[in-house]
């Protein structure tokens, strides 16, 4: 399906999850893409899935139209470094949290057309979420491309870039605070004698039907909770111990202190 080749530069825990989710789909193949990584397990873990690899990140970017990179911001100078003199009249499609696109096109001082995305790791079972920015320099058919390659995996939202930091603190993070509600739910339960896996069956699934409903329905979360607290109920007692513990303030500060995080990076 794909008239155009994306090349991914580090195959890591992000870089792997939006590839495997992409090729488990009707949408794409893994001929679709190609992989450089500098460690050798990630290389091979992709050969092992019979995605191609190049030997060096410029020879990926001469092999490839699109270049995803994938790798950590520490790492990101000298991954781009890497690629200098290999990206004209490409388009780089950079996940790395707090680089700045401007930053990005002063680095590699390349005619290359920029576009920030902040994926999550459900990206792995295509439910991700994937917040695109552009500098408004990719032309209609590959703003189609990407929008295609994203929504195959998930939900995708064109936002400004001014806002890239708090969907980094959100829904970029919000896997591993998910997960860890998931985990104190399933605490809670274990404590009160049910088995371990079945806490972990039940808490997932309740906030996976939850979002669900919140997505199909457009129901308002308030208006959920109240549909479950019944009055003098089970529910509401437990909405106070929540609140006892300060429940939502500890969650507006986690999202605070992730944002600023990022604009820090
Ligand atoms: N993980 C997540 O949930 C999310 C991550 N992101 C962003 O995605 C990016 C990648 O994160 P993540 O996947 O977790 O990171 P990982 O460290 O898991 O993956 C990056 C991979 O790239 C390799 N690498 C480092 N330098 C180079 C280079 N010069 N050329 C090729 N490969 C290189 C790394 O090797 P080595 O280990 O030796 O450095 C590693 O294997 C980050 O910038 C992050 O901000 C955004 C949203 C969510
Ligand atoms: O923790 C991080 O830096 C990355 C960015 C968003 C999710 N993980």
């Amino acid at each position: 399906m794909l008239k155009k080749r994306i090349g991914v530069i580090g195959y890591g825990n992000m870089g792997s999850a939006i590839l495997r989710g992409a090729i488990g789909t009707d949408a794409f193949s893994k001929e679709d893409f190609a992989v450089y990584d500098i460690l050798s397990g990630p290389m091979k873990r992709a050969e092992d899935l019979g995605i191609s690899t190049a030997d060096s990140n410029a020879r990926l970017c001469d092999e490839c139209d699109i270049i995803l990179l994938a790798v950590k911001p520490q790492n990101a100078a000298e991954a781009l470094e890497s690629c200098k003199g290999h990206l004209k009249g490409k388009v780089l499609v950079s996940i790395v949290a707090g680089l700045w696109a401007e930053r990005i096109a002063a680095m590699i001082d390349e005619n290359v057309r920029i576009l920030r995305v902040m994926p999550n790791t459900p990206a792995l079972v295509s439910e991700g979420m994937f917040v695109l920015c552009s500098d408004n320099t990719l032309n209609e058919e590959e703003i189609t491309l990407m929008s295609q390659l994203f929504s195959s995996i998930g939900i995708i939202e064109w936002l400004p870039e001014k806002l890239i930091d708090v969907a980094c603190g959100l829904s970029g993070g919000g896997p591993a605070y998910t997960a860890m509600f998931i985990e104190a739910l399933a605490d809670g339960a274990v404590k009160q004698g049910l088995p371990r896996d079945t806490a972990y069956k039940l808490a997932a699934q309740t906030c996976l039907g939850t979002s669900k409903m919140i997505l199909d329905t457009k129901i308002h979360p308030g208006a959920l909770k109240d549909m479950v607290s019944s009055p003098g109920g089970t529910t509401i007692e437990g909405v106070e111990a929540l609140e006892k513990g300060g429940f939502r303030y500890s969650v507006m500060n986690c999202i605070k202190a992730a944002t600023e995080k990022s604009k820090e990076l």
